[in-house]
């Protein structure tokens, strides 16, 4: 585990006085519907602590004022509801380092159709994508979309995990076997980068599997995972840019998501140790200052 948080660590841009904004990331967030405010808020202003220069949510136009009300500091698209949702968001993605699709996006057919539009376009501009909660859905329905990008990391929790598992590879799981299960998926989807979380979050691009076991806590309030998906659109954008030399020969994107496995976690440690049972998510939001530079900056 130390050495693979080395390897984080060497990813990691320097603070710098000549960087302008924007230089050490602009995280984009798709998701955010009439039931779902909370998912996106939570990764959109993880990315931001974690270090990214700006944050942006594409959510449907009924989530976005209340998104816009949790927090002056993200910058927030009405735009996945409209006819014209991949051409507003395409316009964008110039602009954007790494893209986060799906948490709070909820499974309306004709929002998940702009999405796939926009994950469309993304692999052909070749930006990064993390894929989350309900975008785990629309590729369980469609794996193709998705099938051979190597520059796309899927962070399934234990159902959203099993869903795709049967979809891709056509049977159940072997629950005995989870190393072998998260290999396997990311094998099938052609080397797409897996992360199953739970007790211990075990990762595979195909080749190699990590297992972060970092201590967290036994509270499990909802959007723990928002946070780790927030947080890895930052450390996947990094981990490229810093290249193999820097990870060692290991890759980027697994690094990345140990990065974010092992933060999140911390996180959730610090703040039970400060609220137990009452511990939120907004309270583990508020730790990843200390817990990044425990893990990172030591
Ligand atoms: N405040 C918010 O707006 C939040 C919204 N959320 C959104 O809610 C939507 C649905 O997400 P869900 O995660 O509920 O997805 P699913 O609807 O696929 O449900 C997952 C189910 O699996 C169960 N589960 C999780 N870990 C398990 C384990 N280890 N063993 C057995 N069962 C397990 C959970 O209790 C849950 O009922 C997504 O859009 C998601 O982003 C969540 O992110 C939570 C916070
Ligand atoms: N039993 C556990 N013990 C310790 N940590 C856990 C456990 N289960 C999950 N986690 C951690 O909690 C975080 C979120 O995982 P979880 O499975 O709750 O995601 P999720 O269901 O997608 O969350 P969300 O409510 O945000 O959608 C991950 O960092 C994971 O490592
Ligand atoms: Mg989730």
């Amino acid at each position: 585990m130390e050495n693979t948080l080395q390897l984080v660590r060497n990813i990691i841009p320097p603070l710098s006085s000549t960087k302008h904004k924007g230089q050490d990331g602009r995280i984009g967030v798709v998701g955010g519907c009439q039931e779902y405010t909370g998912a996106p808020y939570f990764a959109a202003i993880s990315a931001l602590k974690v270090g990214a220069d700006l944050s942006h949510v594409f959510c449907a136009s009924a989530a976005a004022p209340v998104i816009k009300a949790y927090s002056p500091e993200l910058i927030v698209h009405p735009v996945l509801d409209s006819p014209s949702a991949v051409h507003e968001a395409e316009k964008w993605l110039p602009r954007l380092h790494a893209l986060v699709v799906g948490p709070g996006l909820g499974r309306d057919d004709a929002l998940l159709r702009n999405v796939q539009g926009i994950l469309e376009a993304s692999k052909a501009r070749d930006i990064p994508v993390v894929i989350d909660a309900d975008g785990l859905w629309l590729v369980a329905q469609q794996p193709a979309l998705i099938q051979g990008y190597r520059k796309a990391v899927l962070t399934p929790n234990h159902m959203e995990f099993s869903r795709l598992y049967d979809a891709v590879l056509r049977g159940p799981m072997d629950s005995n076997d989870s190393h072998g299960s998260v290999l396997r998926l990311s094998q099938a989807l052609g080397n797409v980068t897996v992360v199953q979380k739970g007790e211990r979050d075990i990762l595979s691009n195909g080749q190699q599997v990590l297992v972060c076991s970092q201590e967290g806590s036994s509270r499990r309030c909802g959007g723990q995972g928002d946070l780790l998906s927030g947080s890895l659109g930052v450390l996947v954008h990094w981990a490229l840019l810093a290249g193999p030399e820097k990870t060692n020969g290991s890759s980027p994107l697994l690094v990345a998501a140990f990065g974010a496995c092992s933060l999140t976690r911390q996180c959730n440690h610090q703040a039970f140790q400060k609220h137990g049972r009452s511990t939120t998510t907004s309270d583990m939001i508020a730790e990843v200052g200390a817990a990044f530079s425990k893990l990172f900056e030591t």
